[in-house]
């Protein structure tokens, strides 16, 4: 099989390498043409007009040219890395091989075809099918019926080939050239399991390429494919345990939109938000890798920061850093999102009467009332009314303050007592319907709004919710008045999305710096489960009507502090709360990032909070330990031998050491310096350098991202008693680890932990 590999690679290679000569050539002439282009530019510019219509033909000819050459050019087929899978069909008794790569190349005096993983349906047949299946699929308009020969992954560096990985066996070439086939832990899945992970000696370090740029295209599983080949309109909820592949999809799904769509899905049109910078960072490099350049990729506090300053000049600057927690609870409770929504329900209904009364006597009335409802933003959940005709359209909308009425419009036409009265109407609904920040200031200083809205949320007793209301009055008088008691004027953090959803429940879409709405072809939301609801409601209402959007998450890695009861998350309440309606769909059940033994433990973590299904592993490691020690001195004094060791065994290695909470981390960081670990980092920012070293940091900055080995620090009873809310960031903490996963504990050791110890995986 091996040698068949390599046979088939050579053949490839020699066909793009003729190619790249003819490349070469063809390059170097549009290099020429551009060049040439440019002097004629200059030329148009400062020619005289009779010399216009010359100039402009020879710029239109050369164009052409230009065109005609860049046709011969083969895509970008990289020969070091042409493609990654390998299927061999049977139809009609006849076989063909198929590659599946990242960029298309047919070659038919070769019989070579590479297909890029994204095209439909070719790729549907690698994804979905296994060695040997019958498949049945629509190719080209017609049935095509046939048998899968062969399907193997291959993996190729630097132009040659150093894995095969088929039914039948993984094979590896070693570091001596020699191949050898990898022993399998686990008989499902046994062509996925990662060959670093599997016990056997490591793949050259050019082999198992950059971690941030898995390519993983070749091994996507078939509920992955479905996910990410879905239809482009409509909200999908990826659901799936830690390291299930949830981002994976989301990433590849936006490669296939914009693949499969370029016009509707182009790169600037589509939008990624992260929970944090590490994880922008890693995306930015994953999507170009992908085939996909340009795309914006956010956090929400980053793209909300840049909105405000445009869409609110007045409002201060400056944020609070000592927002009391039960603020915070509020601010960022589902229930706010209820508050704003019925404060704009209200307000629509007060401004609709409020025409209704002005227009009773006159003649046109009633169609003013109709247009003006046409143009306000609908209530949520409520659909668009139709528009009445043009002129009332216009009227209604220079009412509501959204367009300058020309002179000889409808306004002109009326006698002046009604044009008075219209006039004055226009003046109130305009800065009623407008005015953001007055909505904002009503609601969280309305005592009886704060109760509506938290009536009947155990969590809000009334006390709490004084708390609140005082908090928002005394900040509202600051902000009237100026500095009070030396204290400055300056918002909650939590009062952005607050001020980003009123905008556009009152005023509708939020607009971009250059001021022009924000209406996105595609959305992917990761690690939703972190976000408030007030939050996700305006990131969903960036989409545009077809709702194209993809939300990942999974309920157990919420964060939640010690003091927050909020419970657990809610998919289904979450999108029934935003009046969505999303296509339920399976949650990913394999477990790719962490070995059996690590899987394990972090589902005995979660305990009754546990997923359903427990997760499906590809393979096994080393046991998870505990090592428990009498003092944080002796801990550091352990983990310095430890390091030190490792850094002369594997100087490669990069470990994350997770503390929960920052303070820990720092004591912990302190100590390993003193003692001399070389390149022990703290990492308090998401700043990864994803540099061979240590880093200590703590849990929320690890959101989403992933390390071979991985050492939870302080996991004491104190640190994670077995309350949901430690749980829940210890099994954050634990599912960071592909490889390896130590506890370390200065005292008591955490219940959690031993707990789950005591579970080990099956074989
Ligand atoms: N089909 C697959 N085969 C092999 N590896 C995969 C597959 N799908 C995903 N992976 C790998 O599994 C790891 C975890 O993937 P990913 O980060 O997408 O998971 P996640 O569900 O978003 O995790 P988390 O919940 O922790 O954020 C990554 O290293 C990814 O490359």
């Amino acid at each position: 099989m091996v040698r068949e590999e390599l046979k088939l690679l050579a053949t490839v290679q020699a066909a793009l390498g003729s190619e790249a000569s003819a490349n070469t050539a063809a390059l170097r002439g549009r290099e020429l043409d551009d060049a040439r282009l440019l002097e004629l530019r200059e030329d148009v510019a400062v020619a005289k007009p009779e010399d216009l219509p010359a100039l402009f033909e020879q710029m239109h000819h050369l164009g052409s040219l230009r065109a005609q050459r860049g046709k011969g050019v083969v895509g970008s087929v990289d020969p070091k890395n042409p493609y990654f899978g390998h299927l061999r069909l049977e139809e009609n008794g006849k076989r063909r091989d198929i590659l599946i790569g990242g960029k298309s190349y047919v070659d038919s005096s070769s019989g070579i075809k590479i297909v890029d993983w994204r095209q439909a349906p070719v790729s549907r047949i690698f994804y979905r099918y296994r060695e040997d299946d019958d498949y049945e699929e629509t190719m080209g308009g017609r049935a095509v019926e046939g048998v899968v020969r062969a399907r193997r992954g291959v993996a190729i560096a630097g132009g040659e080939l150093v894995r095969v990985s088929a039914p039948q066996g993984t094979f590896v070439r070693g570091d001596d050239g020699r191949w050898k086939r990898l022993d399998a832990f686990s008989a499902r899945l046994r062509t996925e399991a990662r060959t670093e992970a599997s016990g056997a000696k490591k793949l050259p370090a050019h082999a198992a390429g950059d971690k941030h740029l898995p390519a993983i295209a070749s091994m996507l599983d078939s509920a992955q494919f479905d996910l990410i080949t879905r239809p482009g309109a409509g909200l999908i909820a990826i659901q799936g345990s830690a390291g299930s592949g949830k981002t994976t999809v989301g990433l590849h799904r936006i490669a296939y939109l914009a693949f499969a769509e370029p016009q509707r899905f182009r790169a600037d049109r589509m939008l990624v938000v992260v929970p944090h910078e590490a994880l922008m960072h890693f995306v930015a490099r994953v999507l170009p890798s992908l085939g996909v350049e340009g795309v914006p990729i956010s956090t929400f506090p980053r793209f909300a920061r840049r909105l405000l300053p445009e869409l609110f000049p007045k409002l201060p600057h400056r944020l609070h850093d000592d927002t009391p927690p039960v603020v915070v609870r509020a601010k960022t409770h589902a229930a706010m999102l209820r508050a704003i929504h019925a404060y704009a329900a209200r307000l629509n209904d007060d401004l609709d009467a409020r025409v209704a009364k002005v227009m009773e006597k006159w003649p046109m009335g009633d169609k003013v009332v109709a247009a003006w409802a046409a143009t306000r933003v609908p209530a949520p959940g409520t659909k668009d009314e139709p528009v009445a005709d043009q002129r009332v359209t216009t009227f209604a909308q220079w009412l509501a303050g959204k367009r300058a009425i020309d002179g000889a419009g409808v306004a002109a036409t009326l006698p002046q007592v009604t044009r008075g009265a219209v006039e004055r109407l226009g003046q109130e609904l305009r800065s009623r319907a407008r005015s953001v920040i007055g909505a904002w200031d009503e609601i969280l200083t309305s005592r009886e709004m704060l109760g509506e809205a938290f009536r009947g949320q155990k969590e809000f007793g009334s006390g709490q919710l004084d708390r609140v209301h005082e908090w928002c009055v005394r900040q509202a008088r600051i902000r009237a008045e100026g500095e009070r008691d030396g204290e400055l004027e300056a918002i909650d953090v939590e009062d952005i999305p607050i001020l980003l959803r009123l905008w556009q429940a009152m005023r509708g879409p939020l607009t971009a710096p250059d001021g022009t709405p924000i209406r996105m072809a595609h959305l992917f939301i990761d690690e939703v489960q972190d976000h408030s609801p007030v939050e996700l409601r305006v990131l969903l209402d960036l989409a545009n009507k077809d709702r194209s959007i993809t939300l990942a998450g999974d309920s157990a890695q919420r964060m939640l502090d010690d003091d927050d009861s909020r419970g657990e998350f809610d998919w289904k309440g979450l999108l029934t709360e935003m009046g969505m309606a999303a296509t339920t769909l399976e949650p990913l059940k394999v477990s790719y990032r962490s070995t059996a033994e690590i899987t394990t433990f972090a589902r005995g973590v979660l305990g009754p909070f546990a997923h359903e299904a427990e997760p499906i592993t590809t393979r096994r490691g080393p046991d998870v330990e505990l090592f428990n020690f009498a003092s944080v001195g002796e801990s550091v004094a352990f983990l310095a031998d430890a390091l030190k060791q490792l850094a002369l065994d594997e100087p490669n290695a990069n470990v994350a050491l997770v503390a929960r909470f920052p303070q820990q981390a720092d004591v912990i960081y302190e100590g390993l310096e003193r003692a001399e670990v070389p390149r022990v980092r703290r990492v308090a920012k998401q700043d990864f350098s994803w540099e061979p070293g240590f880093d200590v940091t703590d849990v929320r900055q690890t959101k989403g991202l992933e390390f071979d080995e991985v050492i939870l620090l302080e996991t004491t009873a104190t640190t994670y008693p077995a309350t949901s809310q430690a749980r829940h960031a210890l099994y954050v903490g634990a599912t960071r680890a592909a490889h390896q996963l130590w506890c370390i504990a200065s005292d008591k050791p955490s219940p959690v932990v031993t707990e789950a110890l005591s579970t080990r995986p099956t074989t």
